[in-house]
């Protein structure tokens, strides 16, 4: 098992209004994406504005022992000299993806295409997390699972298919990750491989496939399913890829200016898929005032400068078909909605319990430990909002979960009283500058190891 890093306690107290401009670091999704591509494809991926975060590191690292050359050529600049869909060689050591479920789940897919073998390790929290739905149609497409702990987990070691088989995959799980996988596997099978989805899920794969050569096509399904074909064996060919800013990441101090009184910030370049923007549309039906300025385009994706001013929050229901597009920002919306005055309720979240962390619990307990009343209703969660919140509680407790520790220490900007989480520690996997970046807007966070 990877080790953590020691435990990073951390604490935030009441600011005065945030200002100010700043562009947060590159989109996790894209990130990892742009490595794993640039493995595939023969010739040489530039990379700019490559989050920097200990996920995406790890799969960098993947990347080197599966065969490419990568090489970082200054900050968020990386060279990727891949090696192609048919030249992956065995790597000599296990993989380790330390908290990353993107970066070990979308390599499966990439092993199990091919024929070699890896072994998959990460951390306590990555050992935990289920990986028979992606297992599952691997195993389908001809990859044979070796060896793995109880029920699929990880540390597993997973055999590639000699000859991968092309198949019709209906996903019983709204997971980017496990359609990532399949099409991913999908690369060296001949013929077509086909991802059903009853809800559209984020589609970077499908739109970085084509961009890399690729053969896709993507047809709706039913009111909010897609249908996507990948046609098999193609030559990718190496490109250049911008990766645009993460508005999982911008969703923190977004937040953070709409609840403190007073604030007015913008967050530049934040891109606007479609398949991502659930929380700007809830935050926007709360009563949020963001302003979507210069819209453009970055790296094949819209993306625009969001200006974002304090803002009096109301109470909404949130649809669970909303799920998929804002399934990471569900924390950060739980702290809003507890500023809001009303109830917000937020529906079909079952996924959020199989993330770094039981994301359901770990939010319901950290609101009620400062002095916000929730409730768990099958898989809702149910934020009583007061347009105040206490804090001053026991150290909310992160479970190696970075959305957790971000959202609490913005929960802590604005409560009556400090709000501290037990570990900060985490946050480096998907977002090494926040507490910088935020202090520079006139946050008032302390992590331990920084004072
Ligand atoms: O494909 C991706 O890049 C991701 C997909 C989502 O996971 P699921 O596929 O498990 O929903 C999301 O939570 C994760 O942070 C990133
Ligand atoms: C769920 C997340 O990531 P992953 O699945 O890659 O660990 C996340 O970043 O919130």
């Amino acid at each position: 098992m990877s080790s953590h890093p020691a435990p990073e306690p951390a604490k935030s107290t009441r600011s005065a209004g945030l200002s100010g401009r700043v562009r947060v670091a590159g989109d996790k999704s894209i990130s990892h994406r742009s490595l794993i591509f640039g493995l595939l494809s023969v010739g040489e991926t530039l990379i700019g504005g490559l989050l920097e975060g200990e996920d995406v590191l790890a799969t960098a690292r993947a990347c080197r022992a599966l065969g490419a050359d990568v090489e970082r050529l200054g900050e968020g600049r990386w060279r990727v000299r891949g090696v192609g869909v048919g030249g992956l060689r065995t790597p000599s050591e296990p993989l380790d993806f330390g908290n990353a479920g993107t970066g070990s789940r979308l390599m499966m897919g990439v092993v199990a295409g091919a024929p070699i073998q890896a072994t998959f390790d990460g951390d306590a929290s990555l050992r935990s997390r289920p990986m028979r739905r992606i297992l599952d149609p691997l195993e389908k497409m001809g990859a044979t699972v070796v060896s793995c702990a109880e029920g699929g987990r990880l540390p597993l070691t997973l055999k590639g298919a000699d000859r991968p088989l092309p198949i019709e995959y209906e996903s019983p799980v709204p997971s980017a990750q496990v359609k990532s996988a399949v099409l991913l596997a999908g690369l060296g099978a001949p013929g077509v491989t086909t991802v059903i989805e009853r809800e559209a899920t984020r589609d970077h794969t499908e739109r970085m496939l084509r961009g890399f050569g690729a053969e896709v096509s993507v047809e709706r399904h039913g009111e909010h399913g897609r249908i996507i074909r990948l046609a098999g064996q193609p030559e990718l060919k190496a490109t250049a890829i911008s990766v645009p800013a993460d508005p999982s990441s911008a969703a923190f101090p977004l937040v953070a200016a709409l609840i403190v009184e007073g604030s007015e910030i913008t967050l530049e370049g934040v891109m606007t898929n479609p398949l991502r923007t659930g929380l700007l549309i809830t935050l926007t039906e709360m009563g949020a005032d963001v302003t979507l300025a210069n819209i453009r385009e970055d790296g094949g994706e819209e993306v625009c400068d969001l200006v974002v001013r304090g803002s009096r929050l109301k109470g909404v229901d949130v649809p669970a078909e909303r799920a998929p597009t804002m399934i990471d920002e569900y924390p950060i919306l739980a702290v809003a909605a507890a500023f809001a005055e009303g109830e917000t309720r937020m529906r079909g979240l079952s996924e959020l319990r199989v993330k770094e962390s039981d994301r359901l619990a770990a939010v319901h307990a950290g609101l009620a430990a400062n002095g916000v009343e929730s409730r768990i209703e099958g898989d809702d969660l149910i934020v009583a909002g007061k347009g105040r919140v206490a804090g001053g509680g026991e150290p909310v407790e992160t479970h190696l979960d970075h959305r957790i520790a971000m959202s609490f220490l913005i929960m802590g900007l604005a409560a009556e009283r400090e709000v501290t989480v037990d570990d900060g520690a985490m946050i480096a996997t998907s977002f090494p500058t926040f507490a910088p970046l935020m202090r520079g807007l006139g946050a008032e966070i302390e992590m331990e190891a920084s004072k």
